[in-house]
């Protein structure tokens, strides 16, 4: 809980400082949740002994009891109930009914300390008033400007550089000075921020992180910190947590190994379930679980910022990871959804299928619906049915074999062939060549289902030629593996081939968009997980379309969360992915695109989390009731705003 207005603060260690500077007719508003105090009050934790403290440590120092005020923000009457007024005593929009379990250590800022604070400081757009309420007059030029002539601004700024690196610094320091301001920007010029925030620039980032880290923009986890996570949790400003993304940072991307540094990847997750699915970013937690690195150049570089061993496994890694996953689970409840992100899939399967169970998880390396539905855009541009085509991957780890069995499942259900043969459509090829049943024995468990007979085949061109599949689709994380002579033999074998490279960043693309235009003279339906810019070939512009989970799990999240989930289930990822492709027009078809432009992705957002909250519903999964009527309605009307709250 934030107040603004006076120079005083609150210590968790329940020292006061800047007491001296008020006086008996400043007035303080302290406001709480009653239930919460109650609760804590019986409690023993650190924070909450505190917390009765504080209360009375205000009164005693300030020797005016009627200058503090306890407010019940649960009571109707609470100005700032619903929907955010003027008044932000929270100190950010206040929109779902999470909102009332804040945070109950108290930060007032105000003067040099509230143009200091990223989530309250408004920069020049201080109005007067406020400049004179808050003790920062003469801190600031004399002008006031408005928040649009603010983003006019940086992105002037922004544009100004030229390496994108230089950009990605530009928005994190504005993440780190003005929230507000970093998020207007971001969604209101979404298609130009993405590359910036996410992949491909967010892959250069984590590789340079030791370089360019700054202040925290999350937790560090390490095995150094056994025994002690839950301690670790409480460090975190922030008490009221509904999204973590964690990664143990073994596969940054197709960037391979990054270990600590792959701190970036939650960072950007993240801001998208801000910017893209309007979740508050105080509900958001981004952790990197460090347990060493095997990457050579990290352990010997000495401005690595990791601890400095090869990486823990076996009994160690889940040791630590069901510490991890408990201690999220009694800080924040059961209904925090934890996506792990970008590890290895030698722990990936294994980590989301325990914890499927028990806590409210996904995967979006794995769990891929939303690209599913990406395809059938795709093939209605191609014609036949799911049935009558082809698949061949390159790459059979996470995404491959995730989107191989959808796939499959889904041929099963449209033609009512059982599932071992319909498999058999679907080819991959890992770094060792084709995957057939004379491999078996050496096969990782989730490859051993696509194990077909076949003669042993090495490369991929000879797969291309063999299997002669309809789609070919990247899941490597090898940049530059779709060759020009693959791209030539899935065009000799194909009017229309459908040819979709979903390895990040950029230069793990299997091959860019101008490739794939000019090797198959046009007719390639392409799109790619990074993306790229229009391509002229022969006097006409393709545009491709960014086949990336950005779409889904930000609409997926706010859906879990506005209706309390407490499990993920397969139905809520269909049913996200459906929405999704609802948002593909006739018009994006007619225009190559198999994905709508992420320009209106708030509102897709909406319609994806709706969707996503019905199904909770209908599958009894949902704990928050009544179940609004209006579900697309009722998620708009949760998403945070980044506009400036008035506090005066
Ligand atoms: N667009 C999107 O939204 C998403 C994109 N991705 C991207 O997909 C890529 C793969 O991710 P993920 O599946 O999790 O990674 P994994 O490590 O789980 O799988 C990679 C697979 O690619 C194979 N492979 C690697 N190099 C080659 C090569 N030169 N030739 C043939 N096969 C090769 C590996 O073979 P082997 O098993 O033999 O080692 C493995 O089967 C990444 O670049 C990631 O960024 C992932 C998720 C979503
Ligand atoms: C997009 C994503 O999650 C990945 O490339 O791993
Ligand atoms: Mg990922």
């Amino acid at each position: 809980m934030a107040l603004i207005g006076n120079s005083f603060k609150l210590h968790q260690n329940n020292s006061l400082s800047g007491i001296s500077k008020m006086t008996q007719s400043q007035s303080l508003r302290v406001s709480i949740h009653l239930p919460k105090v109650v609760a804590m009050m019986n409690s023993n934790t650190r924070l909450e002994r505190n917390f009765s403290v504080s209360v009375e440590s205000v009164v005693n120092e300030l020797n005016a009891p009627t200058a503090v005020e306890v407010v019940d923000p649960t009571s109707k009457q609470h100005p700032t109930a619903v929907g955010g007024g003027v008044e932000d005593v929270y100190g950010e929009d206040t929109a779902t009914d999470e909102q009332f379990d804040t945070p109950w250590s108290v930060s007032v800022a105000s003067g040099y300390s509230l143009l200091r604070n990223p989530r309250h400081n408004k920069g020049l757009a201080f109005s007067e008033k406020e400049r004179d309420a808050h003790y920062i007059s003469g801190l600031l030029p004399p002008v006031v400007v408005d928040q649009d002539l603010q983003v006019k601004k940086m992105m002037a700024n922004i544009r100004q550089y030229v390496v994108p690196l230089h950009k990605y610094q530009a928005m994190m320091d504005l993440q780190e000075k003005n929230e507000r301001l970093f998020y207007k920007l971001l969604i209101e010029n979404v298609e130009e921020l993405l590359p910036i925030v996410y992949t491909p620039t967010v892959g250069e980032a984590c590789q340079k992180y030791g370089c360019i880290f700054k202040r925290p923009q999350g937790l560090f986890i390490s095995l150094k910190d056994k025994g002690k996570i839950l301690e670790i949790l409480k460090n975190w400003p922030e008490k009221d947590i509904q999204v973590i993304v964690v990664t143990d940072g073994e596969r940054i991307l197709g960037l391979g190994d990054l270990g600590c540094q792959g701190m970036g990847i939650p960072v950007g997750k993240l801001s998208l379930y801000t910017a893209l699915g309007g979740i508050r970013p105080s509900l958001c937690l981004p952790i990197t679980i460090d347990v060493g690195t095997n990457n050579d150049k990290l352990l010997n570089d000495e401005f690595y910022i990791g601890l400095r061993q090869k990486r823990a496994k076996g009994q160690e890694y889940a040791e630590l990871m069901n510490e991890f996953m408990s201690a999220v689970k009694q800080s924040y409840g059961e209904k925090v959804l934890v996506q792990f992100e970008d590890f290895a899939n030698h722990n990936a399967f294994d980590l989301l299928a325990k914890y499927s169970s028990t806590h409210l998880v996904f995967n979006d390396d794995i769990q891929h619906q939303w690209f599913f539905r990406g395809l059938i855009s795709a093939l209605k541009l191609v014609g036949g049915s799911l049935a009558d085509h082809r698949f061949l991957f390159l790459g059979a780890g996470e995404a491959g074999t995730g989107i191989a069995e959808l796939i499959a499942l889904e041929i099963s259900k449209q033609t009512k062939v059982p599932l071992e043969e319909t498999r058999k459509k679907v080819w991959l090829v890992d770094s060792k060549g084709l995957i057939i049943k004379s491999r078996l024995d050496s096969l990782q468990h989730f490859k051993k289902p696509w194990a077909h007979e076949h003669e042993p085949v090495k490369e991929l061109l000879d797969a291309v030629k063999t299997i002669r599949p309809t789609v070919l689709i990247g899941s490597s994380g090898a940049g530059q593996t779709f060759t020009k002579e693959v791209i030539e033999a899935m065009s000799s074998l194909n009017k229309k081939p459908v040819i979709l490279a979903l390895s990040n960043p950029t230069s793990q693309s299997e091959c860019t968009a101008e490739q794939a235009y000019n090797w198959s003279q046009g007719r390639a339906i392409f799109a790619s997980g990074s993306p790229f810019a229009p391509v002229e070939y022969s006097g006409k512009i393709y545009v491709s379309g960014q086949s990336n989970n950005a779409y889904i799990f930000p609409g997926l999240g706010l859906g879990l969360i506005m209706s309390g989930a407490i499990h993920v289930h397969d139905d809520m990822l269909l049913a996200a992915s459906e929405a999704l492709a609802e948002q593909v027009t006739q018009e994006h078809l007619d225009n190559g695109l198999i994905y709508p432009p992420f320009t209106n992705i708030r509102k897709i957002s909406a319609h994806i989390a709706a969707k996503v909250a019905t199904k909770a519903y209908e599958l009894g999964l949902a704990s928050r009731l009544p179940q609004p009527e209006n579900l697309v309605a009722y998620a708009e009307s949760c998403m945070y705003s980044p506009s400036y709250r008035n506090y005066c």
